[in-house]
């Protein structure tokens, strides 16, 4: 193996040989277009180019490579490796087309020794060797000898791990952990749920398996596309750099409320929302819009030219039977009827010698369609809804009950057009329209922070996935809605997928010891099954101080704070976040909220998830747990945004469960 200053060298040539490419895949996309015979073949061949040329600009000046594997010899276990030394980093990189790469892509098969490799089983794998960066600077590396059964708690893991917070979240691909590594890898057919104790690395994780994902199915999924939903927009603003960091810069991130895409106008109450994103609403949608379907009381008569053709109406009753009982949507269903209308009309025209040809058929279409809208009509989802919303009873009787009915019921009925729509409702049309068609589906979807999502909203992304797999990431213990999950057979039956297997990650990566033994004693209270965080984290401090004027003792401690390296979280209920915003700010300190980029952000308890901070001020704790029904749950969430620091300040007692 080579020596520091040899691998600095390398280093060097690794970086020259990625601006060549970066040049190269630039001067392609200026030439491509001009030396392809056919415009469509020029087309391809100039977008694909430019992607390249922009996803290796989008590298940024992150280190060519972080890990080296030097492979024995074939007895050892290295098999077709024998004595070959592989570097691996972001992204794949080559000095000449047919030359052996000098730094293999992180997501090859070959790298996947790199992380689950150890003494007990190398893997054929003599040494390997992680490198320590400073910026661009190569400044340590440390050797695990593992064929002669050496390994030890890597120093280097332990800083990145431990390291200061600043800005968002970055990729990990340095120390991915064997454990992760596995998930990350899970193949493109598997979906899998993991359930993860607070910063055990599940958004990581599914960031990274996105990667992944469309590193070893490039084609299949850059047709149909990767989504990644997260809870807000603060946590998506965090989260946005990593993925690109890691040259994908398609992959949609976004948000359930987003991906509906609806103007939403007016708030439920909490019990006309409880019944709405219960999933007996599917249904009550499924009955609305069923029963508009009718039976025909009139044969179905065509003049063509000379000629009367007719189906008489017991036929066209069983057609329209047999189609709703084979529909795959209301709208497919309806299109059947109508061709099978056509067929009869056709059979009957052809026996006179007609010739139907394609001309007519689409003239009988259209002769046959008044009929079959009067027993089968088309129809608007915003329609539907407003109608069920406007009187429940007919579509909701014997499924909801008289109080549920009256939560819902709007105080007088209206029209689609006039309608004032909650968020609820945006996945009600979404219900409803996926009743009336198919939407578009996604190659793969990662779901986090998917124990705080509805039946209903579950239903809106099983629909999306339906041909496809997920990656369902979350925390029962971290669940604030309403219909937050209490357990995860259920969620996976909601998002379609019943038989993922669960995997619980329970090594924390983010938040310190002593933290995570506060956070731990109020895990008994929520009642969910989860286990408890162990923290991977010896560093870290906590303090708790009963104080007297909460926002000068904020001001005191957000100064103290900023006297040490790293990000500064202000967490508070949402109603106690103004005053102290204004204390900071007049004592001249700099604030920003949670989905902007400053040192310290105020973050109203009620967006802090999947957040972290390297030093949290927890103000209030009663507070945030008297604020809403899961309260409790909000503060567990709170307690654990927080990687080297926390304070916990309060006025009022301390919540007994903490005590
Ligand atoms: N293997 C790792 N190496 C380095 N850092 C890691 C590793 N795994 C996780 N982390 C870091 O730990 C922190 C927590 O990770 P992440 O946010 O993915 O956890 P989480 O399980 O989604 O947490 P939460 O449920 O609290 O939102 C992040 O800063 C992440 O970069």
């Amino acid at each position: 193996m080579r020596d520091l200053v040899s691998e600095r060298e390398y280093a060097e040539r690794c970086w020259a040989a990625l601006r060549r490419m970066v040049a190269g895949a630039r001067e392609n996309v200026a030439i491509g277009e001009h030396t392809w015979g056919d415009r469509y073949t020029a087309e391809r061949l100039g977008f694909y180019l430019k992607t390249l040329a922009r996803d290796m600009g989008e590298e940024g000046d992150n280190p060519p490579f972080f890990g080296v594997i030097a492979y024995g010899a074939a007895d050892s276990g290295a098999g077709e490796h024998s004595r070959q030394t592989y570097y691996l980093g972001r992204r794949h990189i080559s000095d000449a087309i047919g030359r052996p790469p000098m730094v293999i892509d992180w997501r090859a098969p070959v790298s996947a020794a790199f992380y689950q490799a150890s003494a007990v089983e190398p893997r054929g794998i003599e040494t390997r060797r992680r490198f320590g960066w400073s910026g661009q600077t190569l400044t340590s590396f440390e050797d695990e000898r593992l064929s002669a059964g050496e390994q030890a708690d890597s120093k280097l893991v332990r800083r990145e791990i431990e390291r200061a917070r600043v800005g968002p979240m970055r990729d990990i691909v340095a120390t991915i952990q064997p454990e992760q590594d596995t998930l990350v890898r899970t193949d493109l057919d598997v979906s899998v749920c993991v359930q993860g104790a607070p910063g055990t690395g599940k958004t990581a994780v599914g960031l990274h398996r996105a990667a992944y994902l469309l590193y070893a199915h490039r084609s299949r999924l850059t047709r149909n596309g990767v989504l990644v939903l997260g809870p807000n927009r603060a946590f998506l603003h965090y989260i946005s750099a990593v993925l690109p960091t890691l040259g994908e810069v398609d992959v949609e991130q976004t948000t359930i409320e987003q991906l509906l895409d609806r103007e939403v106008r007016a708030t439920d109450t909490h019990a006309a929302a409880s019944v709405k994103h219960d999933v007996r609403m599917a249904d009550v949608l499924r009955k609305a819009v069923y029963a508009r379907i009718g039976r025909p009381s009139r044969p179905v008569v065509v003049s063509d030219e000379s000629y009367k053709w007719r189906v008489n109406h017991h036929e066209f009753a069983q057609m329209v039977v047999e189609a709703e009982a084979d529909a795959t949507t209301y709208l497919t269903g309806r299109e059947r009827v109508i061709a099978r209308i056509v067929a009869a009309l056709q059979r009957q025209a052809e026996a006179r010698g007609q010739n139907c040809n394609g001309v007519w058929q689409r003239r009988m279409s259209r002769a046959v369609t008044p009929d079959v809208e009067a027993v089968w009509p088309q129809l608007k989802a915003d329609e539907v809804l407003a109608e069920v919303l406007s009187d429940p009873s007919a579509a909701a009787d014997g499924i909801l009950t008289a109080d549920e009915q009256d939560a819902i019921r709007w105080p007088r009925s209206r029209k689609a057009k006039s309608a004032r729509w909650t968020a609820a409702d945006a996945v009600l049309l979404d219900e409803v329209s996926a009743l009336l068609e198919r939407g578009p589906t996604y190659g793969h979807v990662i779901v986090d922070e998917a124990q705080d999502l509805s039946p209903m909203q579950c239903r809106a992304i099983a629909r999306r996935s339906e041909h496809s797999s997920l990656t369902v990431l979350g925390d029962l213990a971290q669940g604030t809605a309403a219909w937050a999950a209490t357990d995860w057979l259920t969620q996976l039956g909601h998002l379609g997928k019943p038989t993922a297997e669960i995997v619980a990650l329970s090594t924390g990566y983010r938040v310190p010891a002593a933290v995570v033994e506060l956070a731990n004693r109020l895990l008994a209270s929520l009642d969910v099954d989860v286990p408890p965080t162990t923290s991977f984290r010896s560093d870290g401090e906590l303090t708790i101080t009963r104080v007297d004027d909460l926002p000068a003792a904020v001001v005191e401690s957000v100064q103290r704070a900023l006297a040490q390296e790293g990000s500064v979280g202000v967490i508070a209920t949402d109603h106690e976040l103004p005053a102290l915003t204004e204390a900071l700010k007049t004592a001249g300190i700099n604030v920003v909220a949670a989905d902007g980029d400053g040192r310290v952000t105020v973050v109203p308890a009620s967006l802090a998830k999947g957040l972290e901070y390297d030093h949290v001020i927890a103000v209030e704790p009663a507070d945030i747990v008297a604020s809403e029904p899961h309260g409790l749950n909000r503060l567990y969430v709170v307690l654990t945004r927080a990687v080297s620091r926390l304070d916990v300040l309060h006025q009022r007692p301390l919540p007994s469960e903490l005590s």
